[in-house]
């Protein structure tokens, strides 16, 4: 076994001048997931690395970036899931808070709780020296001018989502075995106030169980949660599907049962992994012996040699 680390940075349309900021972003984090787990980290800590890092770019849909929801603001939602004890953590439709996959993973350590929301989780973040950050921080210029153009009259709400894109994820595997997924997003553009979408709810936004293996998810919440996509394809990996098959069983259910589209990162406690989508595009990235990999359009496969093998 291979230890592992997997990268999505979100399944919507990437416009081509973005493509670059969107395959440097994805890689930089599986390469600093990866080293979290070279020093000998845990999957948990390479997970929350590689989404922090992404959260910190403005290019993704998550953290500083996040898309605005209808009345111009960001709220976000994250959740992380440790597949040994299947311990989880989720925030969701928080503001002011530069890495809500930070907070997520507080609240799996430090409460008796799964999942906090709104002005609680932000109490909760204060009173674990968490610092609040002033909301039109996380606010970028594209994402006001695609909240602008969506409202305008005759937009085209469908082209407008899949004009924006990047919810992050990761899962990994590490030398012990133990597998863990991440998911963070804004959402998506133009939601009501208050909307929570699947990233935050276990099953759907990521799952991780050392048994069977980790997925972390991105695409049309509504959907995915109808499908439980994250569990639905580790159900598919248990009945001995590989890694790959499963996702696309999952992400195959997903479109023919509810008309939804979407793309996932998954692995197997053996270090196999998976990048799969249903929609044209999804940047990702994955490192695992000398080698990282990446890609954006549909059979893509590029690779790099990481020059210091595990
Ligand atoms: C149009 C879709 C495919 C874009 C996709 N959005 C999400 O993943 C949103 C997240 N699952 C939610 O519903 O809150 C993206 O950010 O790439």
């Amino acid at each position: 076994m291979f230890p592992v680390v997997v990268v999505q940075g979100g399944a919507g349309h990437i416009p081509k001048e973005r493509s670059e900021n969107s395959r440097a972003g994805v890689c930089s984090a599986a390469r600093a997931g990866y080293a979290v787990l070279r020093r000998g980290g845990s999957s948990m800590d390479a997970v929350v690395e590689a989404v922090s890092q992404l959260e910190n770019n403005p290019f993704f849909n998550a953290g500083c970036g996040s898309v605005l929801n209808i009345r111009g603001e960001v709220e976000m939602d994250a959740i992380v899931m440790d597949g040994k004890r299947l311990d989880s953590g989720a925030v969701s439709a928080v503001r002011n808070i530069a890495n809500p996959i930070q907070l997520a993973r507080l609240v799996m350590d430090k409460t008796s709780h799964t999942c906090l929301t709104a002005e609680g989780a932000n109490r909760f973040a204060r009173s674990m020296g968490v610092s609040e950050v002033p909301p039109e921080s996380l606010i970028t210029d594209y994402s006001r001018m695609r909240w602008k153009e969506n409202l305008a009259p005759g937009a085209n709400p469908v082209d407008s989502q899949m004009g924006k894109m990047g919810t992050v994820g990761a899962v990994a595997v590490d030398a012990e075995g133990n597998v863990a997924c991440a998911t963070s997003t804004g959402g998506m553009l133009n939601k009501m106030e208050g909307r929570v979408g699947d990233t935050p709810c276990i099953g759907s936004g990521g799952f991780a169980d050392n048994q069977v293996g980790a997925v972390s998810t991105t695409g049309h919440g509504e959907s995915i949660v109808k499908v439980t996509l994250a569990r639905l394809i580790l159900f598919h990996v248990e009945q001995g599907q590989s890694v790959e098959a499963a996702s696309d069983l999952g992400l195959a259910y997903m479109k023919s049962r509810v008309g939804g589209l979407g793309g996932v990162v998954t692995v197997d406690p053996q270090g196999h992994w998976a990048t799969r989508f249903s929609t044209r595009q999804m940047a990702w990235a994955a490192a695992q012996k000398d080698t990282l990999h990446y890609g954006l359009y549909t059979g893509e496969h590029l690779t790099q040699s990481l020059g210091d093998p595990l």
